[in-house]
């Protein structure tokens, strides 16, 4: 499960959601051991989420929500991977829909950041999904597929094995109007058919695959229980520990 803050919290604050955090998942009614939970804050927030959660030995995982293409030098407000490994992130999400709207991010420079994550040790978590107009036109499978081509190319079946994909359709991310489970379900199935035929069966087994949009504490475990399913990238939800905690408790969650 993990949670990308967006454009939210300053360092102070990040660090007192990640307490909250902490203190949620300590609680022994539940066993969150069953889940790997991370948290993606902006980049002015990692040095302060290291030292916590390196400070108090958490169980909490941490990334970036984006990492440059190039290794170093004359690239005004970059951010390297090798600067993120060294703040020990283990996880870099690359094109994010709103790096791809707004920054014009094409499968091309989601590759070539996803592999400047993977060689500097991380785990990218690799965005795809369509916007409205493509769902209206039911060509949501052949769109998120192509994108998968694009941003997965020329990496190996081990290093997609490692690798995670989020399926995050634009018109279900912020606002409200969450995907069905079998909305999701069939996008996940045909990203994982696609890895396998691609890369290897083993890769396609192995490789983590995410939803993400309007995920609640209410609404995680329909979209859990769905095979093609293994976690949940969430936004707004993963700003408040209580929800989030809910989400990361889903196999205790009804199913609706
Ligand atoms: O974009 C998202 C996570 O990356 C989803 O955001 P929301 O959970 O706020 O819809």
């Amino acid at each position: 499960m993990a949670g990308n803050w967006k454009m939210n919290l300053n360092h102070q604050e990040a660090v007192v959601l990640v307490q909250k955090l902490a203190w949620t998942l300590s609680d022994k009614k539940h066993d969150y051991a069953k889940v790997e939970v991370v948290v993606v804050p902006p980049f002015t927030d990692l040095r302060s989420v290291q030292t916590l959660v390196d400070g108090d030995r958490l169980k909490i995982g941490y990334g970036a929500q984006d990492v440059s293409e190039h290794d170093s030098g004359a690239y005004t407000g970059e951010i390297s991977a090798g600067m993120l490994a060294k703040l020990g992130c283990s996880y870099v999400v690359v094109g994010h829909s709103e790096r791809r709207e707004y920054h014009a991010e094409t499968d091309a420079t989601v590759n070539a950041k996803a592999k400047k994550a993977i060689a500097a040790g991380m785990t990218a978590i690799v965005c795809v999904g369509e916007g409205l107009e493509v769902r209206k036109e039911g060509r949501q499978v052949e769109h998120t597929l192509a994108q998968v081509d694009g941003s997965l190319a020329g990496l190996t079946p081990e290093q997609v094995a490692d690798a995670v994909v989020a399926y995050e359709p634009v018109w279900a991310i912020g606002t409200g109007e969450v995907a069905t489970p079998d909305d999701a379900q069939e996008v996940c199935a045909a990203i994982r058919g696609r890895v396998a035929e691609t890369f290897s069966e083993d890769a396609a087994a192995k490789l983590r695959i995410l939803y993400g949009g309007s995920v609640k504490a209410a609404n995680v475990a329909g979209i859990m229980d769905k095979d093609d399913v293994d976690g949940c990238l969430v936004g707004g939800a993963s700003l408040q520990a209580d929800e989030f905690g809910g989400i990361c408790r889903f196999y205790d969650m009804p199913v609706i």
